[in-house]
């Protein structure tokens, strides 16, 4: 069994991918820090689960788990492993990520046919699965969509063929692909993300120029760069963001929901990574 619905995914409603982390994931790869000192798997089990708990219990939501991959340390980072896009005949594109870090490429492949089990079972929100042709390399945490615009990071991880074949995949859609090169973050995403309005929030230290995006937010640490749009008027932090950074969406109108995810900062994740969203 490669992907196992929970009764709610059935529901017409957009759809997070996610995957229970392993007792090794402490292993995981770390490039712009240092390895953790320290790791508790009873607390990235729990602070996963209650990550999960925000999108089950959020309406509109359902999830899907995938199975754990116990070799595969990074595992639950499965937003780096595919990337969906909304068609506009309805339901996702979805895209596997030719993943940048050969160490994690068994992800891309498990993920890959847990996408293909899914398209069989048939879910309103994934349309249609489609490869990226090309021979270089793309993780799904350097795609960042605003609306029609996909901005990509060109990184270690992601590389300018693979943008290019992207663009090509997505161009009859009618988005539009631009690359962003980044030299001092692990990802795109790990820079800046899009509240729900547009507007683009990001740490600029990271940044090699943040012109790039036309309604830009600056904000004071690396975890405030991080949301997951959960409505319209709602996104989904961690809580390292702080108290100043929630303040300051409130007043944008933006509900902050608040989740602890400090074992997997460590790996150089945030709550971006966690999740695939298939939005409806
Ligand atoms: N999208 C993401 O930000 N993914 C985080 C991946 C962290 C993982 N330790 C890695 O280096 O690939």
């Amino acid at each position: 069994m490669l992907a196992r619905f929970r009764p709610a995914a059935r529901k017409l409603s957009s759809l997070a991918l996610v995957r229970p982390p392993s007792p090794n994931y402490a292993d995981g790869l770390v490039t712009h820090i240092s390895a953790p000192s320290s790791s508790d798997f009873p607390l990235a089990l729990s602070q996963w689960e209650s990550y999960v708990n925000v999108f089950d219990e959020h309406a509109g939501w359902s999830t899907l788990h995938l199975p754990p991959i116990s070799s595969c340390p990074d595992a639950h980072f499965v937003e780096d492993q595919a990337v969906a896009f909304k068609h506009p005949g309805g339901g996702n594109l979805v895209v596997p990520c030719p993943m940048g870090a050969p160490e994690r490429a068994p992800e891309a492949k498990r993920m890959h046919l847990s996408l293909l089990d899914l398209a069989s079972v048939g879910s309103p929100a994934l349309r249609s699965v489609a490869q990226l042709d090309t021979s270089g390399t793309m993780d799904g945490g350097d795609v960042l969509k605003v609306g029609s615009t996909v901005y990509v990071g060109q990184t270690l991880r992601s590389s300018v063929d693979a943008i290019a074949a992207l663009s090509d995949l997505l161009s009859p859609l009618g988005y539009s692909v631009v690359a962003v090169p980044l030299k001092k973050a692990l990802h795109l995403k790990s820079a800046v993300t899009a509240l729900p309005d547009g507007a683009i929030v990001g740490f600029e230290e990271l940044l090699e120029d943040s012109s790039v995006f036309p309604d830009f937010l600056p904000v004071a640490n690396e975890p405030s760069a991080h949301v997951v749009v959960l409505d319209e008027k709602t996104v989904l932090m961690s809580s390292a963001a702080g108290e100043e950074t929630t303040r300051m969406l409130e007043k944008r109108g933006f509900g902050v929901v608040g989740v602890d995810i400090s074992e997997f900062e460590k790996l150089e994740g945030c709550v971006t990574c966690l999740s695939v969203r298939l939005r409806e």
